[in-house]
């Protein structure tokens, strides 16, 4: 029941979704879409799992000029708010909510896409005072996100605590995994994915055979929320054995969990756990 309850709801223009109005609703359980059309409900729901992360922006100004000015723009352009950019024409402020949506597909894969949902906020005359409801979407959505309870005064109105300053994650990446792609494969894969959910990260390159495993038995790891190994099997096993080779180890194998990019030849590992069938149950995961 208490997944259900409603902790904001609103009528929007969502930009994403060929400009249609929508009521759109937050719970526990994620950000509902509902279309209302002839005494017909259609409700989409995307869980709060498979939402990452979601930021404020505004209209960019336009840079083209005399002719096209006066055509209406089919493509939004955003910026951060304070960019220098920004269209001050527009009192609009935009909430880009990311999420990353698990999909079956007919052969028993999963599968995540990406899914940007964009609501526009524009009730008020000012864009100040459209940008301060857009932020207490993001801030509610920010707070669902880290599984904290939003808290509500007198019923209604939820408070919105400052969003936690959150530890970094550890990146280690081998530069000689596989063609040699891992750098590439971090910056172009998943440095984007951490922007949109806001995560800080500290990334080291490994130097040598056994850096990574040396690197981790002996670092003040607690530092990090968790690591992320870009690599192939060789890596991943030099993680694995420097976390055991501490003397906290139990402490370590229990606080932080260990995510695998696989970057390197064989994958081996990466494959078997994301993409293979085991045993009767099939559970495949494609990035
Ligand atoms: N900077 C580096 N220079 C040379 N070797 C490195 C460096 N960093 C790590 N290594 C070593 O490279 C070895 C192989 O790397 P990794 O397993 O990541 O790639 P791979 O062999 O291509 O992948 P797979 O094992 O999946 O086939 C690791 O065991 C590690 O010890």
């Amino acid at each position: 029941m208490s997944q259900e309850r409603i902790l904001l709801e609103e009528t929007f223009y969502v930009l994403t979704k060929k400009n249609s109005v929508f009521r759109v609703r937050l719970t526990k359980k994620g950000l509902s879409l509902i279309k209302e059309s002839d005494n017909q409900e259609k409700k989409q729901t995307i869980p709060t799992r498979d939402i990452i992360g979601c930021k404020c922006l505004r209209s960019k100004k336009s840079t083209t000029s005399c002719s096209c000015q006066s055509l209406p723009r089919t493509t939004l352009r955003v910026v951060e708010e304070n960019s220098g950019e920004q269209d001050e024409t527009d009192i609009s402020a935009y909430l880009y909510i990311y999420a990353y949506i698990l999909q079956n597909n007919k052969n028993g894969h999963c599968k995540r896409e990406r899914t940007i949902i964009t609501l526009r906020f524009r009730s008020f005359d000012k864009y100040e005072d459209n940008n301060k409801e857009a932020k207490r979407w993001r801030n509610a959505i920010k707070q669902l996100i880290k599984g904290e309870q939003a808290q509500y005064e007198s019923g209604e109105t939820p408070i919105m605590h400052k969003i936690n300053e959150q530890r970094k994650l550890l990146v280690l990446c081998n530069p000689k995994s596989g063609p040699g792609r891992g750098k590439a494969i971090f910056q172009d894969k998943i440095v984007p994915i951490l922007q949109e959910a806001e995560i800080p990260y500290d990334l080291h390159i490994t130097k040598h055979a056994n850096y990574a495993r040396d690197f981790v038995r002996s670092c003040n790891i607690y530092q990090w929320s968790g690591v992320v190994v870009v690599g192939g099997d060789g890596i991943v096993f030099e993680v694995i054995n420097g976390m055991f080779e501490r003397p906290d180890w139990h402490r370590a194998v229990e606080n932080l969990p260990v995510a695998v990019v696989p970057g390197g030849s064989g994958n081996g590992l990466a494959r078997s756990i994301a993409y293979y069938p085991t045993g009767t149950e099939q559970w495949r995961i494609s990035p």
